[in-house]
């Protein structure tokens, strides 16, 4: 698989935070309506999100008939949505919360609808606000509890990502958006 992602080379090691979850703990996400990981967003992608060993963070996800693009096959945007949530959460297992500043996908193979992703994201490392991630994703087979579990050598690698998470302060942040829509801008 292709891709063209520049990494500095003078990035910090990504530490795993003392207080970060247990490997194979499940997340809790961070926001009900959220529409990657919110269990009560009607159209979201209801991932459901793991801490992996160091750092990294594991999902799991069955393409849904309303994540169609393509005929039988998934949304590139959507692939692209599931990407960003796990490597969005990979900065908190050093404990810093981050927004996306840069997001790149490179797909391999046609998802067709239907079936179960397993999506795996890791740090590549930091440097100031920054952190660097990279994201795998494979077709994988149902688990015992009927969804996706880690690709074992049956697994199907469909897609990549990279991103670049910037590190920011949740209430400043969130506060000036919410402080912009009072000022005018409507949520639709
Ligand atoms: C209230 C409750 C909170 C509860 C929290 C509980 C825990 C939850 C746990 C986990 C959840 C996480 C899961 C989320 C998953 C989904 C994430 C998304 O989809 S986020 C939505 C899309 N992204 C945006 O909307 C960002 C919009 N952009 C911005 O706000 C700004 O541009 C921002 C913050 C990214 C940067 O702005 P600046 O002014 O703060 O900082 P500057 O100086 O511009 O950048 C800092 C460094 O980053 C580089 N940078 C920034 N953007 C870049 C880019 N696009 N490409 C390359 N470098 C970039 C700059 O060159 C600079 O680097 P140098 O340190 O100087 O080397």
């Amino acid at each position: 698989m292709t891709a063209f992602f520049p990494v500095p080379a003078d990035l910090d090691p990504a530490d795993r935070a003392a207080a970060a979850p247990a490997p194979g703990q499940r997340l809790p996400g961070h926001g009900r309506d959220c529409y990657g990981c919110g269990p009560d967003a009607p159209h979201g992608l209801h991932l459901e999100l793991f801490a992996g060993d160091g750092v990294a963070v594991t999902a799991r996800m069955r393409v849904r008939p309303r994540f169609e693009g393509g005929p039988g096959t998934i949304h590139g945007g959507v692939l692209a949505s599931a990407f960003d949530e796990v490597m969005g959460h990979v900065p908190t297992m050093c404990g810093r919360f981050c927004v996306t500043g840069h997001l790149q996908v490179d797909f391999a193979a046609p998802v067709p609808l239907g079936v179960d992703l397993y999506l795996r994201a890791t740090a590549l490392g930091v440097q100031r606000r920054k952190v660097f991630t990279e994201a795998h994703a494979w077709i994988v087979e149902p688990g015992p509890d009927g969804i996706a579990v880690e690709p074992g050598a049956s697994g199907i690698p469909v897609a990549a990502a990279h991103g670049l998470f910037v590190q920011i302060d949740p209430a400043s942040h969130y506060g000036a958006v919410a402080a912009g829509r009072r000022s005018g801008a409507q949520k639709s």
